[in-house]
């Protein structure tokens, strides 16, 4: 075999065991959210929704809503998938001195819920993001 062809071979070769070693990341819940635009629209939505929430309002009234805008965008995306970083400080960090209950988790999410139903996103596709943000409820709650 000739020489450049052997080089080709191994490029190839080394090709193929980095992509091996990285698997492609699934994003396709990120893309059923409607990527960065549709997630930023469901976000601003929840925090509508929240703004006429009497039961989780109060936690809400003196924040930086553009901050809390932006880091949740950065957040969801990177649960769903999303090709973003999370620039935000850590959930427990962040909650800490709210003593958040399980009542006002479920309420949050029955706002995510609501806002997902405005944007017309299937129920199967709100199931598996709810999925990815269930598991942080303890992080979030009774801090
Ligand atoms: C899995 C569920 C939750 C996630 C992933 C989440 C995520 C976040 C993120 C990313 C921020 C912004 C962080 C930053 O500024 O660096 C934030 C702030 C905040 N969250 Fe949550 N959160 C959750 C549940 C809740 C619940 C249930 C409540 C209340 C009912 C809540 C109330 C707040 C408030 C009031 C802030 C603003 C804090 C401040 O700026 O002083 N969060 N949350």
């Amino acid at each position: 075999m000739p020489r450049s062809l052997w080089l080709i071979v191994g490029l190839s070769l080394s090709l193929l065991v980095g992509c091996a070693q990285q698997p492609a990341k699934d994003d396709s819940l990120y893309q059923d959210l409607g990527q960065r635009a549709g997630i930023q629209k469901i976000v601003e939505g929840m925090l509508l929704y929240i703004a006429q929430d009497d039961r989780i309002y109060k936690y809400f009234a003196k924040v930086d809503i553009v901050r809390v805008r932006d880091k949740l965008v950065e957040r969801f995306c990177v649960e769903a998938g999303g090709p973003c970083t999370y620039t935000g400080d850590s959930l427990e960090e962040v909650h800490k001195g709210m003593k958040l209950s399980r009542s006002d988790f479920n309420a949050l999410v029955e706002d995510l819920i609501a806002a997902m139903n405005e944007q017309h996103i299937p129920v199967t596709t709100q199931n598996r993001f709810i999925a990815r943000l269930a598991p942080q409820r303890g992080e979030v709650i009774e801090k």
